[in-house]
């Protein structure tokens, strides 16, 4: 994690292969990161993205004018001499990306650009495509030698999340792509991972000596992680359908959170020894050994059904787990992850809740990262209120990276497009991380789907079934 390096300009010749340019996160994320990288000037000059249509050319118009429409409706600024120079280095082609032939195509057009520029472009192939097809991809990005690094070029494959279905599928997908990439070369993408403030939790647990010395289960009580979004599903029947909200975000961004909440310091801040820490910290996650209704509920908001036209669909858009680590230093300390759609308000946010070890009962202190939004960290405190008698009440002390930096903060999706054009794997997932996140949940998996689990019921814009509030409370108290 070097310092500063988002005020760099990466000088490396780079072509950007984007399959699924059509879809709902090159629209919302990635083309308006591109926008900002390019506003900011933290672009390589020699660049080319190449993005991939399964249909007409006229869809590259149709995408420019998408995120326009996001950036604003997301309050940012859209210049349109940027977007028109974003434009400009887009080249459109179509192509069917199951089928092998059309990869000799794309890598004619790859040649030529690296001819036309008269010099070899390292190469980004970004799957921003349904997880069904990134098996089909990767063998044809293979087969037609796209894998091939020469005299030091990079090649380096991202693949979005998630990463397999269980624990089967994953050992499978990563098997698959060992065949064609090294790892050197492969880019697990976990965008929580490249937000700024989670990108903060380890330089403020290790370098903050107060906070260091409460880390662990005697000053701490319990931690509750969250992801919880007021949007619903936003049309994304089939992708939703094959996966719930325990494997779309929970599995990875939330169980990423928590091995960053709770892992040992690293020997070093950088990539090979934060990736070891989060490893063994996240081989030490258990579920507890009560029955799994008792610490996991998955529950469905009302209209799901008709929104993805099957009235069969048992897929959750609601989870929560609670689930315990097996240390010494933490032993005793619950954690509750929870991720929900369709809910009463968005927080992303980790919530740590201290001991109260002299059971003075005065009021709990509670220290709350606010990953998004209102991006801080924010600790409450019992403080006096002022007058003549000795009323007390909580207050909070608050950071906010608003008031506390200057200049915007990097987006996740600028950081992970720039530290693939930089070749910085520090934010991303290892194959053993992910393996480790499938096996913890497993038995939660395997329990839902063979005893055929219905979700509870709830309504949208609530605070999710009730179930889940249970299971919430039960480590409040
Ligand atoms: N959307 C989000 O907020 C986030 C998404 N992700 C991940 O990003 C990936 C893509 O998600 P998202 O953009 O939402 O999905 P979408 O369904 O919106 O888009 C998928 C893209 O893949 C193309 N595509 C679909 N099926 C095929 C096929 N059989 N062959 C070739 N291309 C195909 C689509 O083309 P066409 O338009 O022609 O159908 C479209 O361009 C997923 O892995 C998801 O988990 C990760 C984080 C956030
Ligand atoms: O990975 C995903 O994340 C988004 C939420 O991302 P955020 O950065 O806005 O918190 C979620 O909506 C989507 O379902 C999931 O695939």
């Amino acid at each position: 994690m070097g310092s500063n390096s988002h005020l760099q300009t990466l000088s490396n010749p780079t072509t950007l292969v984007i399959f699924g340019a059509s879809g709902n996160l090159a629209q919302i994320k990635l083309f308006p990161a591109l926008y900002e990288l390019l506003a900011y000037g933290h672009l390589p000059e020699r660049l080319s993205i190449v993005a991939i249509f399964r249909q007409s050319s006229a869809a590259l118009d149709t995408v420019m004018s998408q995120v326009e429409v996001t950036m604003l409706r997301q309050h940012r600024e859209c210049d349109p001499a940027i977007l028109a120079r974003l434009k400009s280095l887009i080249r459109p082609i179509i192509m069917d990306s199951t089928n092998q032939e059309d990869y000799y195509r794309l890598r004619d057009m790859l040649d030529g650009i690296d001819h036309e520029f008269s010099v070899a472009h390292q190469r980004i192939f970004y799957l921003a495509i349904p997880p069904s097809i990134f098996k089909p991809v990767i063998a044809c990005l293979g087969a037609a030698e796209l894998n091939k690094e020469y005299d030091g070029v990079a090649r380096r494959i991202f693949i979005e999340k998630p990463f397999g279905s269980d624990l089967a599928s994953a050992r499978d997908l990563i098997d698959s792509i060992k065949t064609h990439f090294e790892e050197h070369q492969i880019y697990r993408i976990d965008h929580y991972l490249a937000k700024e403030t989670v990108q903060n939790i380890l330089t403020f647990r290790f370098q903050n000596p107060l906070i260091r010395s409460i880390w662990n289960r005697d000053g701490i009580d319990y931690i509750h992680i969250r992801a919880l979004e007021k949007i619903d599903i936003e049309g994304r029947s089939d992708f939703y359908e094959s996966l719930g909200a325990l494997r779309d975000l929970l599995q990875s961004h939330l169980l990423q959170l928590m091995a960053l909440i709770m892992m040992d310091a690293p020997t070093a801040m950088e990539s090979h020894a934060i990736h070891e820490q989060k490893n063994a910290l996240l081989g030490a996650i258990k579920l507890p050994t009560e029955p799994i209704d008792e610490f996991a509920n998955r529950g469905q908001y009302q209209g799901y059904r008709e929104e993805v036209n099957n009235p069969e669909s048992q897929v959750e858009t609601y989870a929560i787990v609670k689930l315990g680590v097996d240390l010494p230093e933490w032993h005793g300390v619950p954690v509750v992850l929870e991720t929900g759609k369709a809910l009463d308000h968005k927080d992303t946010s980790i919530e740590v809740v201290f001991r109260d070890r002299h059971n003075i009962d005065s009021g709990r202190n509670t220290l709350t990262i606010h990953v998004q939004p209102d991006e801080g960290i924010e600790l409450q405190l019992t403080a006096k209120s002022p007058g003549f008698g000795y009323e007390t009440r909580p207050v909070s002390m608050n950071f906010s990276y608003n008031t506390a930096f200057e200049g915007k903060n990097p987006e996740a999706y600028e950081r992970v497009l720039f530290d693939a054009i930089a070749g910085d794997q520090t934010l991303f997932s290892t194959s053993a991380e992910v393996l480790a996140c499938w096996e913890i949940l497993e038995p939660i998996i395997q329990t839902w789907r063979n005893h055929n689990s219905i979700p509870e019921s709830y309504t949208k814009g609530s605070e999710g079934p009730v179930g889940g509030i249970g299971i919430r409370k039960s480590v409040t108290t």
